[in-house]
């Protein structure tokens, strides 16, 4: 008989398994390298229940400190508003040595609020991530194990962790298939409020924009919406409280960076209105050499 690699962890956590946590489930079952034991925690007793029916985890709990007590690594993996009050209820049963981990949007105001629970339990690697993946979709139907491919995983440890944390959860998300990343909580705010969240702003405005032109006019304007402003109402139609909780904890850099794109957008303005065709081409230059590298680069 050949011997079994050891997983990397004995028990794994996720706390919260929608979109994001049920994709980690799904990688961790068809991957037993990566926990010998995977378990699923969440408030709703629906999605409770989905996770039992999909057959996604080993075990199902509602109560997030009875779920973590045996865990080597607790992933929180609900809306950035509810990961701090999450972190509390499950770091008092963790055992030394253990690894909590969470993947929200927004690094900040996370760690801010994380910070008197991290020098009550200095024992316990907190270790935040983010995979830059994801789709509109919410819950746990509609998670899949590919999810996270060929995608990067941001991750923000705190300046003492020990690295042999940050390396089982570097190699976690490798075994994701993820590529990583570490960086401060700063530097990552200012990144994805322009890469994501500001797009996310621009979408759900411009969809509104058209929908009171459409009520003004009378008229279907949205019918015959072509392409580009139906990639808008896709990321538009993204989960309300995700959303909220991402725009309101991560304000100061993403004001900025919509400062800077109306500044941007004004000046695009002004070259229509003058008729500088030199302006208005290279602006279009520009956004067509960004696609080009991000194609050449496999992110497009
Ligand atoms: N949706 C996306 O594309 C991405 C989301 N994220 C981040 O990942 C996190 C989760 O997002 P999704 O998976 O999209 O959300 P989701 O809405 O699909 O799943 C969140 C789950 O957390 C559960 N939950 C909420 N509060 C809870 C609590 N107090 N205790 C236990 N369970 C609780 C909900 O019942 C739900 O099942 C968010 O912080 C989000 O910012 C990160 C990358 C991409
Ligand atoms: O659906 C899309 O286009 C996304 O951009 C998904 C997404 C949402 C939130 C994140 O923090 C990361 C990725």
């Amino acid at each position: 008989m050949t011997d079994q690699p050891v997983p990397l962890f004995d028990t794994l956590v996720i706390i919260g398994p929608g979109l994001i946590g049920s994709s980690i489930l799904r990688r961790g079952m068809e991957d037993r390298r990566i926990a010998r034991r995977l378990v699923a925690c969440d408030i709703s007793p629906e999605v409770r229940a989905r996770v039992t029916e999909l057959g996604i985890a080993d075990r199902v709990e509602s109560d997030p400190a009875t779920a973590a007590r045996d865990a080597d690594c607790v992933i929180i993996c609900v809306p950035v508003g509810a990961i701090a009050m999450v972190a509390a209820q499950v770091m008092p049963v963790m055992k030394k040595g253990a690894i909590l981990s969470e993947v929200g949007s927004v690094k900040t105001t996370v760690m801010e609020a994380m910070t008197p629970l991290l020098a009550q339990y200095p024992d316990i690697a907190f270790i935040p991530a983010h995979p830059m993946a994801g789709t509109e979709f919410s819950g746990p139907d509609a998670g899949f194990a590919t999810l996270f491919e060929d995608r990067w995983c941001l991750l923000t440890p705190p300046g003492h962790t020990p690295t042999d944390a940050i390396r089982r959860v570097t190699e976690l998300w490798e075994m994701m298939g993820a590529r990583v990343r570490s960086m401060t909580v700063d530097h990552h705010d200012r990144v994805c409020a322009i890469v994501s969240h500001l797009p996310h702003l621009l979408a759900f405005t411009i969809c509104g924009t058209a929908d009171d032109l459409a009520d003004e006019t009378r008229s279907e304007v949205l019918d015959f919406a072509a392409s580009g402003f139906r990639d808008f109402t896709r990321i538009a139609a993204s989960d309300p409280t995700m959303w909220r909780d991402i725009f309101l904890n991560n304000r100061e850099a993403l004001l900025d960076m919509l400062d800077r794109f109306i500044a941007d957008a004004q000046a695009m303005g002004d070259a229509i209105r003058t008729g500088d065709e030199d302006v208005i081409v290279s602006r279009i230059k520009r956004g067509r050499a960004i696609r080009r590298s991000l194609i050449e680069n496999r992110q497009a």
